[in-house]
């Protein structure tokens, strides 16, 4: 039997009146992106925040490559291989970019010595930042602090990685350009990933996801998502709120 990355069943979360997981259900394997969208107040960053464990849902299951991991706190997911790449970096601005990796190999996968800065160095190469390892990181552009977001999960030694937003507030080049390392970090990892850019979402999302309320309304192929009657009328519904 083959094992998902992620597995989330059933998972119910709410604050007060807020219901912000209403029954979700997803299924996650290796060398898969999920995308997720839905308008502000969804649930998406509260997905997160369960799957992570920086939040406890009222029920439901979280299993990550086929262990409950749903008492576990956040670090220990971490251990375990789940990382995420915040929306707003938030590198140490005062070490170099090397070092911000070195020190996630260190916290999240328990590496130390030569094996850790291996194990940095790689992970620089690979996010892109390789020729940029001595720079500080608060002297980083935002595409570079984005990169350096990644490094950091990657660095963990992560498995399943979480990107929320990570094409916010980029150039329309600078995210194609983070759309080729995404794809190139799918191929050896589950990455479920939070966007409003639906073009670099598209490209990359094998499913995508809808978030309303907190209720998962929809999940498919990226142009069969995107182009539902169910997305235009969530988004063309807000877009009529916003109007008044
Ligand atoms: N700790 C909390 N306590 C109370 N309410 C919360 C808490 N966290 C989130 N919420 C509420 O839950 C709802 C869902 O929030 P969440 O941040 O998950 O949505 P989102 O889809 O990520 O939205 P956005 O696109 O704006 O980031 C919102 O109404 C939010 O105000």
């Amino acid at each position: 039997m083959i094992v998902p990355l992620l597995e989330v069943r059933d998972l119910n979360k709410s604050f007060g009146a807020i219901v912000v997981a209403d029954h979700v259900d997803l299924v996650i394997e290796t060398g898969e992106c999920i995308g997720v969208i839905g308008p502000n107040g969804a649930g998406k960053s509260s997905l997160f925040g369960l799957i992570a464990g920086s939040l406890t849902p009222d029920s439901g299951r979280i299993v990550l490559d086929g262990r409950d991991v749903t008492a576990l706190p956040a670090f220990k997911r971490v251990h375990l291989g789940v990382g995420r790449a915040f929306q707003i970096p938030q590198p140490f601005v005062g070490l170099t970019v090397y070092e911000n990796i070195l020190a996630a190999t260190g916290f999240g996968a328990g590496l130390s010595g030569n094996v850790a800065r291996q194990k940095a160095r790689e992970v620089a190469e690979r996010t892109g930042l390789a020729a940029k390892a001595d720079i500080l990181a608060g002297s980083l552009t935002l595409l570079d602090r984005k990169r350096l977001e990644l490094a950091k999960a990657l660095a963990t030694g992560a498995k399943l990685l979480m990107l929320d937003e990570i094409g916010a507030g980029l150039t329309e080049r600078e995210v194609l350009n983070l759309v080729e390392t995404i794809r190139d970090l799918k191929r050896d990892h589950g990455i479920i990933w939070i966007e409003h850019i639906a073009h670099a979402l598209k490209s990359v999302a094998d499913r995508i996801i809808v978030l309303h309320f907190g209720k998962k309304l929809l999940e498919g192929a990226p142009e069969e998502v995107m182009g539902s009657a169910v997305v235009k009328e969530i988004y063309m519904g807000l877009a009529a709120d916003a109007d008044h």
